[in-house]
């Protein structure tokens, strides 16, 4: 079987890069990826509601051209390969895509498409903002506290599956080189005829592209912090290098801009705490963004139960897997947890919920649209279609406040209506529509 050939939309124009900027045509040739389980239920209705958006904003004058590419089950059961390069290529070459959710087995089987598309695009960011909207039920008591925007490092880490399976070939002689030449390391290994070996790369080059995107952005949205989440007490020359890097960069790109706590201890050292104090409070005072860390564990404590001390958030992959989750229960699940991957260096940008393909309720018209509609308001952003992106928050909020709810939020909000998942995208439209 061969790829697809994909044919562009009549009508449509791809969106390039212009002097370092995303030049958006008012018909944009926009691909998009389906997904397994749950994605085709809400890819239809997130495309509806974000059409309809467009449609109220520009009353006709701009509109998406969607170009279906193809990757997991749909692209196997069609083509033969769960990736074809044609889909790969696509989103490089229209730059701007969304995806639904893509299977990935565990512990063995194929490795992950999410995680090929962002290494092959190497789109290094995963832009994952958390906030919350009026009404939605959540587990904690102040959930309106809870406006975090986390900058994952999307590339690297023990993500980017550098393992070595027990038993086979490749295993032994990894474990061969490493007993001959770093003995001392191999010494470490517990149980090295029965282990499984995982590598995890972090680079100086892919930490700081990372921060300087978030501290950037904390600087462009008037953010108060960011916050750089590690493990470094433990693994020191990966996210221990990650928080040096990280504090370097901000103290180097930004010395006008940022006050770091690095630099707290620095004064602190020569002039005590009290110096310190007040060094920090005169820089927030005068508008400084404040970079501070916090290890991973305690964060994930500490975002419950003093979120005010969170806004932006740097952190490696595996850390901002787990925390993107995590937050997202804050704020009323994984079914309104939004994301974006994204290049800022050459624009490309794939839009994704932060959720996985849900399989036990595939087909069944049943979960919540709305993290692939708010990874569609996203990119209706990115675009610089700030008035369709702004129309879309306006019908979230309005959709959640008639209390016309998918299971997940029905199920603990009271006196809500269960709806499908397509009949919420109606309910976004209905309300979309009152507002043109
Ligand atoms: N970027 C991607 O494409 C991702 C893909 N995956 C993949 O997805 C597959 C399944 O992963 P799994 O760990 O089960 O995680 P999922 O996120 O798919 O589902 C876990 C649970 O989250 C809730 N949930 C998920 N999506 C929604 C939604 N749209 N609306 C309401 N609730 C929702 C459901 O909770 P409840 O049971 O309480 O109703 C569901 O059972 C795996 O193959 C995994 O690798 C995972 C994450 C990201
Ligand atoms: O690729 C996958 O299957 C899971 C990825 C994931 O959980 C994430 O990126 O949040
Ligand atoms: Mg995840």
């Amino acid at each position: 079987m061969t790829g697809p050939t994909l044919i562009p939309p009549p009508g449509g124009v791809p969106i390039t890069m212009q002097n370092g900027r995303l030049a958006v045509p008012d018909n944009p040739i926009i691909p998009y990826i389906e997904g397994d389980g749950t994605g085709p239920d809400i890819w239809r209705a997130t495309v509806r509601v974000l059409d309809a958006a467009v449609a109220n904003a520009y009353g006709g004058r701009r509109k998406i051209h969607w170009l279906e590419i193809f990757a997991g089950e749909k692209a196997f059961r069609e083509f033969g390969t769960w990736l074809p390069d044609a889909t790969v290529e696509a989103c490089r070459d229209y730059r701007v895509s969304i995806k639904g959710p893509l299977t990935t087995p565990v512990g063995g089987g194929i490795r992950s498409l999410n995680v090929a598309l962002r290494q092959l695009l190497d789109l290094y960011v995963c832009l994952r903002p958390v906030r919350w909207f009026k009404g939605v039920p959540s587990p904690v008591r102040k959930p309106e506290s809870v406006d975090m925007v986390i900058f994952r490092e999307n590339t690297e880490d023990i993500y980017a599956g550098l393992e070595f399976e027990q038993g086979s070939e490749e295993n032994r002689r990894f474990l061969a080189l490493l007993q001959e030449h770093f003995p001392k390391h191999y010494a470490k290994i517990r149980f090295p005829d029965t282990s499984g070996i995982g590598i995890k790369p972090v680079s100086q080059e892919g930490t700081e592209r990372l921060v300087r995107a978030a501290i950037s952005y904390a600087l462009m949205n008037q953010r108060k912090s960011v916050t750089i989440v590690h493990k470094g007490n433990i693994m020191k020359f990966t996210e221990g290098a990650f928080r040096n890097w990280a504090y370097a960069l901000a103290e180097r790109e930004y010395p006008e801009q940022t006050y770091t706590w690095l630099q707290w201890e620095k004064t602190r050292a020569a002039q005590g705490e009290a110096a310190a104090n007040k060094e920090q409070a005169d820089a927030l005072a005068a508008g400084r963004l404040l970079i501070k860390d916090a290890i991973a564990d305690i964060t994930l404590q500490q975002v419950l139960t003093r979120p005010d001390d969170f806004d932006v958030i740097a952190t490696l992959n595996l850390n901002g897997d787990y925390l993107s989750d995590a937050l997202a229960a804050q704020v009323g699940g994984i079914g309104i947890a939004p994301g974006g991957n994204i290049n800022y260096q050459n624009g490309a940008a794939v839009f994704e919920a932060t959720h996985g393909t849900a399989p036990k309720y595939a087909n069944q018209d049943k979960v919540n649209p709305g993290s692939l509609i708010l990874s569609g308001e996203m990119m209706l952003r990115y675009l610089g279609w700030t008035e369709a992106a702004d129309a879309v928050i306006r019908a979230m909020d309005a959709a959640i406040a008639g209390k016309k709810v998918t299971y997940d939020f029905a199920r603990l909000m009271e006196g809500a209506t269960e709806v499908k998942c397509s009949e919420f995208a109606d309910v976004m439209i209905a309300r979309l529509k009152e507002r043109s």
